[in-house]
C-alpha cells in the first residue's frame, strides 16, 4: 500500500530533499509517493497574493484563507489527516509518528509569515482530522523544515522503508527511554576502551548493561520521560540499577 504525502507551500523548492536518499529509495520501491504543490497556483489575483494584514492589528502578515481552501480542496483526499506545523501546536513525538504511519497518507500545510488564518484549520476539520503540531520549543521562519522532519520520522516507520526493521524497533523513545551508547571496532581508540561487557559474549549481561545505560542516560538528560512512563514500564531490576 503506497503512503501518499502532499505538501502545500509557497517555497516548493525547499521540499526538494523529499526526493532524495531514504525517501528516494522508498519512493522508488513504491512505498511512498510525494506531491509538492505551490500554493500560489490557487491565488486569484495578478500578484498571486497569499498574505494580508492581521485583523485586530499586530506585527507581520497572516496567510489568507482563500488560496488554502482552494489548494486543499484540490489536493487533500477526503478524510486524509491535515498536518499544520506551528510553534503553538501539540508536541510531535515518536508515538505521533507511529500513529500517522498506520494511516493511508498525510497532507501538510506549510505556513509562512505569522501563520495561516485559523479558519483554514477549522474548516479543514470538517473534511478529516487536522493536527496542529510543534516539532520543538523554538520558532522557525516557516513550516517547511518541520515538514521535512516529520516526513522523515513517519516514512522511516513504514514497513519496508528501513532495511533493518529491528533498528526501528530499538530507536530512542520506542520504549519511552533514550537509547544508550553504541560502539564498534576498534576495541581501543585513542586511549578509550569499549565497555568490556560488550566484548564478553554474555548476552544476558549485555542486555542488563544496555538497559541500565538507557535508564541512566534518560534520568540524566530527559528526567521528564521517566515521570511519563506507564505503570510497570520500570522493573524492580530497573529501579535497583
Ligand atoms: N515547532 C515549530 C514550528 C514552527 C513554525 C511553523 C510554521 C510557521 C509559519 C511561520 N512561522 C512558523 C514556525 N516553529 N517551530
Amino acid at each position: 500500500m503506497t503512503f501518499r504525502i502532499d505538501v502545500l507551500t509557497i517555497f516548493p523548492e525547499y521540499l526538494a530533499p523529499l526526493g532524495q536518499s531514504l525517501l528516494g529509495k522508498a519512493a522508488a520501491k513504491g512505498l511512498v509517493s510525494v506531491g509538492v504543490h505551490d500554493l500560489r497556483q490557487w491565488t486569484d489575483d495578478v500578484h498571486r497574493t497569499v498574505d494580508d494584514s492581521p485583523y485586530g492589528g499586530g506585527p507581520g502578515m497572516v496567510m489568507r484563507p482563500e488560496p488554502w481552501g482552494r489548494g486543499l480542496e484540490a489536493v487533500r483526499p477526503p478524510g486524509t489527516r491535515l498536518v499544520v506545523p506551528t510553534p503553538a501546536g501539540r508536541p510531535f513525538t515518536q508515538a505521533v509518528a507511529a500513529q500517522w504511519a498506520t494511516e493511508p497518507g498525510l497532507v501538510f500545510a506549510c505556513g509562512r509569515y505569522e501563520g495561516i488564518d485559523q479558519r483554514v484549520a477549522d474548516w479543514a476539520a470538517e473534511g478529516g482530522p487536522v493536527s496542529e503540531v510543534s516539532i520543538g520549543d523554538y520558532v522557525l521562519a516557516g513550516g517547511e523544515s518541520a515538514v521535512l522532519v516529520m516526513v522523515e520520522a513517519v516514512t522511516r516507520l513504514l514497513p519496508g522503508v528501513v532495511g533493518n526493521a529491528e533498528s526501528v524497533e530499538f530507536d530512542s523513545h520506542a520504549d519511552g527511554l533514550l537509547e544508550g551508547p553504541s560502539y564498534t571496532r576498534p576495541a581501543t581508540w585513542r586511549g578509550h576502551e569499549v565497555p568490556p561487557v560488550l566484548l564478553s559474549g554474555d548476552h544476558a549481561a549485555i542486555a542488563r548493561w544496555r538497559r541500565a545505560q538507557s535508564l541512566r542516560r534518560t534520568a540524566d538528560r530527559r528526567p521528564d520521560l521517566l515521570t511519563g512512563l506507564p505503570d510497570g514500564a520500570l522493573t524492580a531490576a530497573d529501579r535497583a540499577a
